[in-house]
């Protein structure tokens, strides 16, 4: 399998938050920011592998602003890398001034999804080349985040996260 850039998966939803999608404090509620989240994400594992992908972790997520009611909000996906069968999909949430469209970094998140067969059975994937500076540091810190995934998961003993030691040896 060829290859793909991470530009391939470049996925970008642009909406507005409407009352019914917030809180009392009339802000965008965290589970409907994460929905949103979901969808561009899964568009973007699905762009990168052709195959149907599933959501397998969600792995860091920071609310850093909260979004107000009537913002126009932009959710950007692309997969940062590709292992064997999983992806991991880094998320950047913006906001939009209305007045002079300047547009402000508010969420960012990451998610790993699963190519999985008609059967839902994981299934391999096109490998990944960075080719911008960013690309390539999301691309390198792609490793330890998913041994940490796992680690947390129970599905990898510590010992095994060679890339996480590496982080304290
Ligand atoms: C778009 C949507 O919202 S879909 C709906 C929500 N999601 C779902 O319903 C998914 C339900 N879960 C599943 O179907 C399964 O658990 C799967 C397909 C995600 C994984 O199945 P498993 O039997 O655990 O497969 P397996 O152990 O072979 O792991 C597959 C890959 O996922 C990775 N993986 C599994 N769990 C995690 C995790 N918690 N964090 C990071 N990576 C993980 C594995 O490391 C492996 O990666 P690799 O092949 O690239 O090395």
């Amino acid at each position: 399998m060829e290859a793909k850039h991470p530009s391939e998966s470049r996925t970008v939803l642009t909406d507005l938050v409407l009352p019914g999608e917030t809180n009392q404090l009339n802000k965008l509620f965290g589970g409907e920011l994460l929905a949103r989240m979901d969808r561009a994400a899964g568009i973007a594992a699905r762009r990168h592998s052709r195959k149907i992908s599933v959501t397998a972790s969600v792995n860091h997520v920071a609310f850093n602003e909260a979004i107000p009611l009537g913002s126009v909000v932009t959710v950007e996906a692309m997969v940062s890398r590709a292992f064997n069968t999983s992806m991991e999909v880094v998320i950047d949430v913006w906001t939009e001034d209305q007045e002079n469209g300047q547009k402000t970094r508010v969420n960012e998140a990451i998610y790993t999804f699963v190519a999985v067969d008609e059967q839902g059975k994981p299934t391999a994937i096109p490998q990944i080349q960075p080719e911008t500076k960013l690309e390539q540091q999301r691309y390198d810190g792609a490793l330890r985040r998913k041994q940490l995934s796992l680690v947390l998961a129970g599905k990898m003993k510590p010992h095994d996260a060679t890339e996480l030691k590496a982080l304290f040896l």
